[in-house]
């Protein structure tokens, strides 16, 4: 197709190497500038906001009384889901809560740093954590139970879905079913900027929480870093993207197959594939009409506009090395590895969210059930973020213990230390003063 940005890696000037870097969520700016009004909106009249902004931004049919998904709304959505999609949505939970129970950290850990002195971490979970699962572009159980899942194992007490309502006024009824079987009772009908800001002001109806996570489209991007400084916004999470590395021991139009996963969430998706082989690049650009003429409309649309776009396409590199160099400055959300001997490869690639290997592991199977987390840093935050995990649920405090047999020599360094800095209080808690309180002969 020539349609496709179709790039020769070994020929581009170093800026041209930099724009293909870019994602959609590069430039953000229009969009806070957009969100600021929302947000306002919200903190100033609560409720009311966010039945106007789902009834003009969502189409939705929907009033303040009914923000919250009743318990009818849960029965109902029990009663529509298929039973085979329930069992598909078992399966996943069943593995995402195996995978995530392994990442619960201990409640206490104590080390004895020196004779009597004891140091380590406590773990407890964090009070309240709302959780963004989208919709828009596509409906998202498999959202609900990537974030549901770790939040449950790490033992969040308030728990709350936030996600934007359809048209009729309801929520996606799988999401209602996984959010039960996951473990989560509240479901708030609500998306977008607005749902960033109910949960970071609260309202009549939604209670504030002390932390959002979830992934979402440009508008709860920009509403997140809005309000960065009002509730903590997680790992930061935006449009999908994935990389296809291909040797050359694979069929391009199997690469072209998995290049089209991504593709298709979004014309602000980013999709490439990245091969040594000029072989696999024209078997999968040949292959692409193949898979277009089997998909939907939208999604054709959706991934044409990403593959012939600045966000995606096909790069043809001079040599494996710089397959591996583009992957890393790429630093993507997704990567599969595709090869018979894909862990010949791993050891090359160090920035990359989801790495998954070999011909039988597509993006797909991640997405849904694998287990692993599929709410993963985008916008080349994979050089410092990881995954959503049990750990983005709870907060750490430091545990210190000194006996009174360790106490004087620790004493003895901690005054010299406060000295040297200068800080009177702090030599004075490790003097002789405090020896003779402890003596029980204190000043009085
Ligand atoms: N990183 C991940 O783990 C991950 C997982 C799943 C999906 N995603 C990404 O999340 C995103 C989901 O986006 P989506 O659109 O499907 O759902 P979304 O729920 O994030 O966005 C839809 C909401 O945006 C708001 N909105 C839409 N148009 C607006 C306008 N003109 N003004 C103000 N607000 C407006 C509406 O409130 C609507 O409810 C996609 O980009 C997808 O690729 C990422
Ligand atoms: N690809 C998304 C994460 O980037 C997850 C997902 C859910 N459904 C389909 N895809
Ligand atoms: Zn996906």
């Amino acid at each position: 197709m020539s349609d496709v940005s179709f790039y020769d890696y070994a020929k581009l000037s170093a800026e041209a190497k930099a724009n293909l870097l870019r994602r959609s969520e590069t430039d953000i700016s229009g969009f806070i500038e957009k969100v600021r009004p929302i947000l306002e909106a919200v903190r100033a009249e609560g409720d009311r906001a966010v039945a106007r902004f789902g009834r003009e931004l969502d189409k939705a049919d929907i009033s303040e009384d009914r923000i919250k998904v009743s318990e009818a709304e849960f029965d109902a959505a029990f009663k529509l889901v298929d039973d085979a999609v329930i069992d598909s949505i078992k399966f996943s939970i069943q593995n995402i809560r195996s995978f995530h129970e392994e990442q619960k950290p201990p409640a206490m850990s104590l080390k004895e740093i020196r004779n009597g002195a004891f140091a380590g971490d406590r773990f407890t979970p964090i009070r309240s954590v709302a959780l963004y699962v989208p919709r828009g572009k596509g409906s998202f159980p498999s959202v609900t139970m990537m974030t549901s899942v770790p939040a449950v194992v790490a033992g969040v007490p308030e728990l709350a879905i936030v996600t934007p309502p359809a048209p009729d006024g309801t929520v996606d009824a799988a999401t209602l079913v996984a959010a039960r079987l996951a473990g989560v009772e509240t479901v708030y009908k609500v998306g977008g900027a607005q749902a960033v800001a109910a949960v970071a002001y609260g309202t009549e109806t939604i209670k504030p929480a002390l932390k959002i996570v979830g992934p979402g489209s440009p508008w709860v991007v920009a509403a997140k870093r809005s309000l960065a400084g009002v509730i903590d916004t997680g790992l930061p999470a935006g449009p999908s993207e994935a990389m296809i590395f291909a040797d050359d021991t694979v069929h391009g139009g199997l690469a072209a197959l998995d290049l089209l996963i991504e593709a298709e969430h979004g014309p602000d998706s980013s999709a490439y594939l990245v091969t040594h082989s000029r072989r696999v690049a024209e078997e999968a650009l040949a292959a692409l009409p193949q898979h277009w003429a089997r998909m939907t409309e939208q999604r054709v649309a959706f991934s044409r506009t990403v593959l012939s776009g600045t966000c995606g396409g096909i790069v043809l590199t001079s040599s494996l090395e710089e397959s591996y160099e583009f992957v890393n400055a790429f630093a993507p959300e997704h990567l599969e590895i595709l090869s018979r001997d894909a862990f010949a490869h791993l050891g090359h690639i160090t920035e990359a969210a989801e790495i998954l290997l070999g011909l039988h592991t597509p993006v797909s199977i991640a997405n849904f059930c694998l287990g692993p987390n599929a709410v993963l840093p985008t916008s080349r935050w994979a050089r410092t973020f990881g995954p959503l995990s049990v750990t983005d649920f709870v907060k750490r405090s430091s545990i210190g213990y000194v006996t009174a047999p360790a106490y004087p020599e620790f004493a003895e360094h901690a005054h010299r230390l406060a000295v040297y800095e200068g800080f009177s209080s702090h030599a004075h808690a490790v003097s002789p003063v405090r020896d003779a309180y402890l003596r029980g002969d204190g000043e009085r």
